[in-house]
């Protein structure tokens, strides 16, 4: 198991160096010395936040560390010690600045460190003291470690679980020795083997901490006696919503059934007690308030007040821990800042929105396909229909159309001589000798059509002109008359072009015809 923690954990340190820690803002600075707090008469009371453990998956869900911190502290415990591992223990690095800002007693980052930067981490969340996995680390690597977090005022616990653990702690000059009585393959506590390694660890070079399961007022009382500075409690207290309750029922003597362990695996989240009145943890306390001694709780220092059970049996046989659940986290995640995602959940949303999907669930990085959001990409197309919009346009451009109609309304007087230039350019021509002078005019006038255009507008008054038109067959009166208004003007002619205008003034020579009349 440890290896596999090892090697998720060397790359999970890769990619939160290049994050660097995140530290929560404004956190307590403050610094508790743990040995002093060890040095103290009684047993220290070391209460442990964490998301679950190997031997029963993840209990919690996203928790606030720091509300259970204060709650145990409120219920005896005179140190905490924070998960922080999120593989095998389901905590957040976050978690130990949460707990520093939140409760002034020595805090202990309890995580597989195998590196500096974890060192540096450390201290930059918060931590008072480090855990050191002698397991895990060869004696110079276990040394320089320790040089490193002492060099910070940060404590050294090298956690041992075999003698050879030991004689790499002590050639490592470890000062304080935390006993871990759990078989590392199966995380089964292993009550009375730790109790004889405890024996082995020299009182006068080492403070002596002990974790394994230790879930009675007994066991604590039996390790006060062997003069045992300090107890790790973590699996007894991941049962209850509210740890402080628990917490403050062990030390009373107050014997709690335990949950049964669960398969491995994860287990339904713990919820909230339905509460009654005062919060339960506070009732609690309030029974548990007997003597009080450094323990903050009812025992009396290294006085027993009740007998209790032994520890569970260990389960014997090799166990698989699950990693199912683990995901190496990616380079855009903070693994400082992020708490595992519920893969599953994540790739069945997008399995569930790719209809094609069959397959089965792909691993997390399924969960980066935006493929779910490719069909979106066919959003764009929905533009289409915009084109569609477009189409409306077409609508509109047949408004142009109309437009043109319009135009063409306007141009009927036009077009009447216009049509007659689009329509029929034959009929125009045929038309044309109609008005024949008008005629070189247009013969002209195409390319001063686009000129006459404008000149359309003032064959607007073409309408006029149009009226004219029958006047316009006039014009072969007025022919007749521009004939005769011709020889006065000769240089008519040249302004046949302009002779239109003429045509009014064809119009305005009919008075010219009553003069004939009058000769
Ligand atoms: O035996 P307990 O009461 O559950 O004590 C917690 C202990 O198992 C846990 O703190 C622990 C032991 N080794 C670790 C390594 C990392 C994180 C946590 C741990």
């Amino acid at each position: 198991m440890l290896k596999k923690v090892q090697i998720f954990k060397a790359l999970d340190i890769e990619i939160k160096k290049q994050k660097g820690p995140a530290a929560v803002k404004d956190a307590y600075k403050g610094h508790h010395s743990l040995k002093e707090e060890l040095s103290q008469p009684g047993i220290t009371v070391i209460a442990e936040t964490a998301g679950g453990n190997p031997l029963r998956g993840q209990v919690r869900e996203a928790y606030r560390a720091s509300t259970h911190a204060k709650s145990l502290v409120e219920n005896g415990a005179r140190a905490i010690s924070v998960a922080t591992d999120r593989f095998l223990f389901y905590g957040e690095d976050k978690h130990l600045s949460e707990v520093r800002s939140a409760v002034k007693v020595p805090l202990l980052r309890h995580d597989f460190i195998f590196e500096e930067y974890q060192i540096e981490e450390s201290k930059i969340l918060g931590a008072d003291a480090v855990f050191l996995m002698a397991a895990l680390l060869e004696t110079e690597r276990l040394s320089a470690l320790s040089r490193l977090a002492r060099a910070k005022s940060l404590d050294v616990i090298v956690e041992i679980a075999s003698d050879a653990d030991l004689k790499k702690a002590l050639e490592a000059d470890a000062d304080i020795v935390c006993v871990l009585g759990r078989d590392l393959d199966t995380w089964e506590p292993k009550w009375e083997e730790a109790l004889a390694l405890m024996k082995k660890v020299p009182q006068s070079r080492c403070l002596r901490i002990l974790e394994a399961g230790v879930c009675t007022l007994q066991q604590i009382q039996q390790l006060e006696g062997m003069g045992v500075h300090g107890v790790v409690i973590g699996d007894a207290l991941l049962d209850e919503f509210y740890p402080g309750k628990r917490l403050a029922q062990i030390l009373s003597g107050v014997e709690v059934a335990r949950k049964p362990v669960k398969a491995k695996g994860k287990q339904e989240a713990q919820q909230p007690p339905q509460a009654k009145g005062s919060r339960p943890e506070k009732a609690q306390a309030e029974a548990a308030e007997g003597s009080k001694t450094k323990t903050g709780g009812a025992v009396p220092t290294g006085k027993a007040q009740s007998t209790t059970q032994s520890p569970q049996p260990a389960r014997k046989g090799k166990k698989e821990f699950p990693m199912e659940h683990i995901n190496l986290p990616d380079e855009t995640t903070n693994p400082v800042e992020t708490t595992p995602e519920p893969a599953a959940p994540t790739v069945k949303k997008v399995a569930a929105k790719k209809p094609a999907a069959k397959k089965p669930a792909a691993k997390k990085p399924a969960a980066k396909k935006p493929a779910a959001k490719k069909p979106a990409a066919k959003k764009p197309a929905a533009k289409k229909p915009a084109a569609k919009k477009a189409a409306p346009a077409k609508k509109a451009a047949p408004a142009k159309k109309a437009a043109p109609k319009k135009a063409a309304a306007k141009k009927p007087a036009v077009k009447k001589a216009a049509p007659a230039k689009k329509a029929a350019p034959k009929k125009a021509v045929a038309k044309k000798p109609v008005v024949k002078k008008a005629a070189p005019a247009k013969k002209a006038a195409p390319k001063k059509v686009v000129a006459k255009k404008p000149v359309a507008k003032k064959a607007a008054p073409a309408k006029k002109v149009a009226p004219k038109k029958a006047v316009a067959k006039k014009p072969v009166a007025k022919k007749a008359v521009v004939k005769k208004a011709a020889p006065a003007k000769k240089a008519a002619p040249k302004k046949a072009v302009a002779k239109k205008p003429v045509a009014k003034k064809a119009v305005a020579k009919k008075p010219a015809a009553k003069k004939t009349t009058k000769k």
